[in-house]
């Protein structure tokens, strides 16, 4: 086959292209210009999409003997993921951006390109394995499971794909732990073996969210309210710089407190109020969700499922049933409570080891406490006491 390798200069894309190559596909080594930011593109940032990050890809691809370009996708990045963040924060959810660069750059603008240029297939280093399977017609089924690796397990940000998607991604890392691919990558000579992983958001490199988004969106004070009493108990700059669950920096006077530590409970973005609680007001088990992908047909059926809803989150057990009148959203009905749940978040659905699909949370609720079984709204969940 002839496969573009997606090269971001770190030691996972460069085995990814080696074993390609190993497995004799005819493979090109593609690396991503995702930001036109001084600040990201300068070298000494531990963000992805450095001048040098660009050098350790074609250096790679030279070891390899592999023909290596650089594609320009900033742009397109910029527009569906960097102003897509930020447009979520200020609507008062918590977007992830991964799932978003794969959704909208790796597995559409990068996938489509190559197969518009002739290639069949797109590789990348992530920690995920396709596993193909008869179907019951008789064609080949591709899809989409856990990596071998719990620790660097990447299944939930592809969550995202469909099978046309599936069918065209090889991600040739999922059957190895990452320790073994370091050495893998030492063996194969890779000057990268030992370079550190890119870790959290990759256009914010110094890992300040907050100060990114305030330098997006400026400051708008606001004010901090209790859930429960309705009280306004302090103040902040901005309520696109809180996400359910959190705790720190709500600068609180810890004395006119009871000394329970109070979470945020709800961003209310129309009113720019931060809604805070006590941790009994952080569990949900119902979830509804929009915008869902499946990685093959839509259930028919409620079905059994394990529920993930953030990268590295436990999975658990829950039913899920798309919405009899909207095929985008799934309600999804945890066994148990899941605390710091907020509406943005991906909850992506697995059963076993295979991703079934995945949507983005709505709203959040608790089974029991409505009138009809429907899931709250995410604010009312803030006043179910
Ligand atoms: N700028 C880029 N250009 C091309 N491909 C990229 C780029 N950034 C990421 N990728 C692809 O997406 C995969 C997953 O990206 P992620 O940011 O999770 O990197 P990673 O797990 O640290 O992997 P790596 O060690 O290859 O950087 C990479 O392995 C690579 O195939």
């Amino acid at each position: 086959m002839r496969v573009v390798a997606a090269m971001s200069g770190g030691v996972d894309s460069a085995v990814a292209a080696a074993r390609m190559l190993d497995a004799g596909h005819d493979v090109v080594g593609v690396h991503l210009a995702l930001s036109r930011s001084a600040a990201t593109l300068r070298e000494s940032s531990r963000g992805c999409c450095t001048i040098e990050d660009a050098g350790d890809a074609r250096r790679v691809a030279d070891r390899l003997g592999i023909p290596f370009y650089v594609w320009d996708m900033a742009e397109r990045f910029q527009r569906d993921v960097m102003d897509d963040f930020v447009a979520e924060y200020a609507a008062g959810r918590t977007p992830n951006p991964c799932l978003r660069c794969n959704e909208s750059i790796k597995f559409t603008a990068l996938l489509d390109r190559a197969v518009a240029l002739g290639f069949d297939a797109v590789a990348t280093g992530h920690y995920a394995q396709v596993v193909e399977r008869v179907g019951s017609g008789g064609a080949t089924v591709r899809e989409l499971h856990r990596a071998v690796d719990p620790d660097k397990d990447q299944s939930y940000v592809l969550g995202v794909l469909d099978a046309e998607q599936l069918s065209r991604a090889f991600f040739p890392l999922g059957d190895t732990t990452k320790p073994r691919i370091r050495e893998e990558a030492a063996a194969r000579g890779f000057s990268i073996a030992k370079k550190p992983d890119s870790y959290d958001i990759c256009f914010i490199p110094d890992g300040d969210t907050r100060g990114w988004l305030t330098s997006r969106l400026g400051e708008r004070p606001g004010e901090i309210v209790d859930a429960t009493s309705g009280e306004v108990v302090g103040s902040h700059r901005g309520s696109y710089g809180f996400t359910v669950g959190q705790r720190r920096g709500l600068g609180l006077d810890r004395s006119a407190q009871d000394g329970d530590p109070r979470y945020v409970v709800g961003v209310d973005a129309p009113t720019n109020r931060v809604l805070i609680g006590t941790a009994d007001l952080l569990g949900v088990d119902l979830l509804r969700a929009d915008h869902a992908r499946w990685c093959g047909a839509a259930p028919v059926d409620e079905i059994r499922v394990g529920a993930q809803v953030r990268a590295h989150g436990e999975e658990v057990p829950a039913w899920a049933r798309v919405d009899e009148s909207d095929p985008e959203v799934v309600h999804v009905r945890l066994d148990s409570r899941l605390r710091g749940v907020a509406p943005g978040q991906s909850v992506v659905l697995y059963d076993g080891t295979r991703v079934v699909g995945s949507a983005t949370i709505a709203a959040t609720g608790l089974a029991g406490r409505t009138p009809s079984g429907i899931v709250e709204d995410s604010m009312t969940l803030t006043r179910r006491t």
